[in-house]
């Protein structure tokens, strides 16, 4: 072992002497083989491309080499630039060009006269993401949903055929391959509107007829079209996707060609709108012609990207802006580009982003949309803000607003308070409606907002502190209640009351349990010995469990089954149902908390199934349920002119029509009181506001020795709160006047003061009326 080593270490003695001995020869030598080599054999590598020629052409295709290319400064590399950048431009103006597509080889990119006619670009010029460059997530292995609409068949047979394409495909079969006929789909929400997180990098294929007369799929293109243009949601909510592309079948002998297939255009054209990034363009197939051959090549060229990601990094364009033949704003700005382009219009030559970091770039432009950058929900001058101070809401720091309430007017001159003074003692003239988040998770039918507030489905604006919400919701009532000086009719007694608020409605629009310090708003409101009413849209499980004791907690049930919520409130979250049955269970626990039901009578939609509300109300066990008739505001609609009135009726809006009589209430309520009974619980009718359409089901232990006490002691609750002993709802009940009593002569109608049927309610009657 020891004589092993010494041998070892004399040989490595010998190699280091010869090392020394011969060093210089050889670094002599092997400069000189270089030097040789570089004048004789090199040949630079910007003259390789025009010994290929013609190939050129096919650069940016997929299965096309050319990552290595940097050298953007030689005159044969920029040619070659050109024409790679032909070669992205053809293909995305043939996706917005029907006649570009009109022939059977639509889909391979082409050179055009007016591409050509484009002037050099000198600045460096990204014009695809290279197979060793591209860190972008492209999606290779995510599912791939095709979609389809048919009357008469064609379009689902040519899904079939596209569907079992892509199973056949050696690349493409591991993938979920689903296909889908939309006219049919369930919830297109969930696919389009708020697409669900499992379809995060899904491809979207569609296969699609047009029809100039009505058909299924106008509905669909209405969806994409209200998505793209409701200002208030998430206006690309198909970013995520990994890409879409569209085949259109359409007969070109019948029709113009600015007919031919335009309802996939549509198609097309919106999806880019919600954020889709193309990944090829759209196809055509004339029935009357080569349909079948069309079909075949485009699902040729279309498999091809989708099994190469690189071939699907080649269609994303991302070109200088200061550039000295086209001025990118002079360049028709495609709505529809594929993913990321819109990136390109911010950068000027200065900031060229090297080819190898623009995946992180894009990475990091994502996230900053989504996420990081905390936004204001309603910043000062943007269409929500404008819309909702023309309603006369005053904005109070970035999220919240505060509304005087047209019962408040009413009370300071002794016209009436709202049934809220019937059914509790709230003092209409004493009473602040505001929000402390004016965004909400729902898109009602009802909504007299006339749809003009944002939504959303978790918080993601900046978040203003609670004492600055109350200060600014107090000065900005109090100045509207300055304002009524003024007005005919106003009683001083209650005027000068008015300038110390004692009651804060939480409901005037949004939803109040959104903001993130609704506790700490509500204690502060307590403080000042102001109760609050707070109404939320049982869309929140976890703020509504999270939230402390408020003087009555409402829950908003516009619907006794899943469908019809759907239908009116219209839920941006996926799994309404579930969150409106979790927040039932929630009220349901919430024992020592006043509790309240509240449904809106929607005539045509909400206004029957009264055992289907028993059942909610047997599950979540309110303390109360106020039933009302839907107000008529105009028409409720997501749609309204800039002065807030209504521009015109969709099959979602709001009639006349939709309102009930008072009459129709009051059945319903008896309906729904003896389905109440019929499932052994113990509820009865206690108030009623005939005025405001409104009647009182109450639970009967607040029926004490044959009298109703639905008021509230409001200085004792004040005082319980104070005494921080834990209390429930029975702790500070007040005695029900009996001009509220259900069936009274008044029906609900404070006697102390004057009924004034005005012009415009006498016009509405008679409206009613005649419907
Ligand atoms: C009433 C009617 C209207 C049509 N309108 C158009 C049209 O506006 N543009 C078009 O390109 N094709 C139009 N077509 C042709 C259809 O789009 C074409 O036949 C398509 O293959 C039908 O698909 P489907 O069988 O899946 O419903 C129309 C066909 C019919 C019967
Ligand atoms: S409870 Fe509502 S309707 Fe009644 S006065 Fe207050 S804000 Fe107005």
């Amino acid at each position: 072992m020891v004589d092993a080593t010494i041998t070892a270490g004399g040989g490595a003695n010998r190699l280091v002497s010869v090392w020394h001995d011969l060093r210089l020869p050889i670094v002599l030598g092997v400069t000189f083989a270089y030097v040789y080599w570089k004048y004789c054999f090199y040949q630079p590598r910007t003259t390789t491309s025009s010994r290929k020629g013609g190939k050129s052409r096919d650069r940016g295709r997929p299965g096309s080499d050319d990552e290595d290319e940097d050298d953007s400064h030689s005159p044969d590399v920029t040619q070659r630039e050109n024409d790679k950048e032909k070669d992205v431009v053809d293909l995305n103006k043939a996706a917005h060009t029907p006649t570009a597509l009109s022939s059977s080889a639509s889909f391979a990119p082409t050179v055009t006269a007016a591409t050509t006619a484009r002037k050099v670009r000198r600045a460096k010029v990204f014009t695809r993401l290279s197979k060793k460059s591209s860190t972008l997530p492209l999606p290779t292995t995510s599912d791939i949903y095709i979609f389809y609409s048919t009357l008469t068949g064609t379009s689902e047979k040519y899904a079939s055929r596209l569907h079992a394409a892509l199973t056949e495909h050696s690349q493409l079969s591991s993938r979920g391959i689903h296909t889908q006929n939309l006219d049919y789909l369930d919830d297109l929400d969930t696919y389009f509107v708020t697409p669900a997180k499992v379809l995060d990098n899904a491809f979207y294929l569609f296969v699609l007829p047009s029809y100039a007369s009505e058909s299924p799929l106008d509905f669909v293109i209405e969806t994409l079209k209200d998505t793209y243009n409701d200002f208030r949601i998430d206006s690309r909510p198909l970013r995520n996707l990994g890409g879409y592309a569209v085949f259109g079948l359409g007969d070109r002998e019948g029709w113009d060609e600015d007919m031919y297939c335009y309802q996939a255009m549509d198609v097309d054209k919106y999806l880019g709108k919600l954020g889709a990034p193309r990944v090829f363009p759209v196809g055509t197939g004339n029935v009357s012609g080569r349909a079948n051959d069309e079909l075949e090549e485009w699902i040729k060229h279309l498999s091809d990207v989708l099994a190469d990601p690189a071939g699907v990094g080649e269609i994303i364009d991302i070109t200088d802006s200061d550039d000295e033949g086209v001025d990118a704003e002079d360049e028709p700005f495609d709505d529809a580009q594929p993913r990321s382009l819109k990136l390109t219009k911010t950068t000027s030559a200065k900031d060229v982003i090297d080819v190898e970091d623009m995946g992180t770039v894009i990475e990091s432009s994502r996230k900053s949309n989504d996420s990081t950058i905390k936004k204001e929900m309603v910043a000062k001058d943007t269409p929500t803000y404008n819309a909702l101070t023309k309603q006369g809401y005053t904005i109070v720091g970035s999220h919240s607003g505060v509304k005087i309430c047209r019962w408040t007017k009413s009370a300071l001159r002794g016209r009436g308070s709202c049934y809220k003074f019937a059914f509790y003692g709230i003092k209409s003239h004493l009473c602040m409606e505001t929000t402390p988040s004016l965004s909400c998770s729902n898109k009602c039918v009802f909504c007299w907002r006339h749809g003009t507030n944002p939504v959303g489905t978790s918080w993601r604006w900046q978040v203003d502190p609670p004492e600055l919400i109350l200060k600014g919701a107090l000065e900005g009532h109090y100045r509207k209640i300055k304002q009524m000086r003024g007005v005919p009719g106003v009683q001083a007694a209650r005027f000068a009351e008015a300038f110390t608020v004692r009651h804060c409605a939480l409901s005037l629009v949004g939803e109040p349990i959104f903001y993130p310090h609704i506790n700490e708003f509500v204690r502060m409101l307590h403080e000042r010995s102001i109760s609050s009413f707070l109404v939320c849209n049982a869309q929140h499980p976890d703020q509504l469990k999270a939230l402390d004791q408020v003087t009555q907690l409402y829950v908003s049930i516009d619907a006794s089954d899943k469908e019809s919520l759907r239908r009116i409130d219209r839920p941006l979250h996926r799994d309404f149902w579930e969150r409106f049955n979790q927040c039932l269970d929630i009220l349901r626990s919430k024992t020592r908390q006043r509790t309240v039901f509240r449904l809106t009578l929607v005539k045509g939609f909400n206004a029957s199934d009264a055992l289907g509300y028993a059942k909610l109300v047997a599950q979540a066990l309110p303390c109360f349920v106020e039933i009302k008739g839907v107000t008529y505001c105009g028409t409720s609609s997501t749609k309204s002119e800039p002065n807030g009135a209504f521009k015109g009726a969709t099959k979602d809006s709001l009639t006349m029509a939709n309102v009930p009589f008072y009459e129709e209430v009051r059945d319903f309520v008896l309906q729904l009181n003896a389905s109440l009974k019929d499932l052994g619980l113990n509820y009865d009718i206690a108030a009623e506001h005939a005025h405001s359409c409104c009647i009182l089901i109450a639970q009967t232990r607040f029926k004490i020795d044959g009298e109703w006490h639905t008021h509230i002691d409001y200085d004792r609750f004040f005082e319980l709160l104070r005494e921080g002993r834990e209390f429930g709802p029975m702790d500070y009940i007040a005695k029900t006047p009996p001009f509220a009593l259900f069936g009274s002569d008044q029906a609900g109608f404070n006697p102390e003061d004057e009924r004034v049927v005005n012009k415009k309610s006498k016009a509405y009657k008679s409206e009613q009326l005649a419907i």
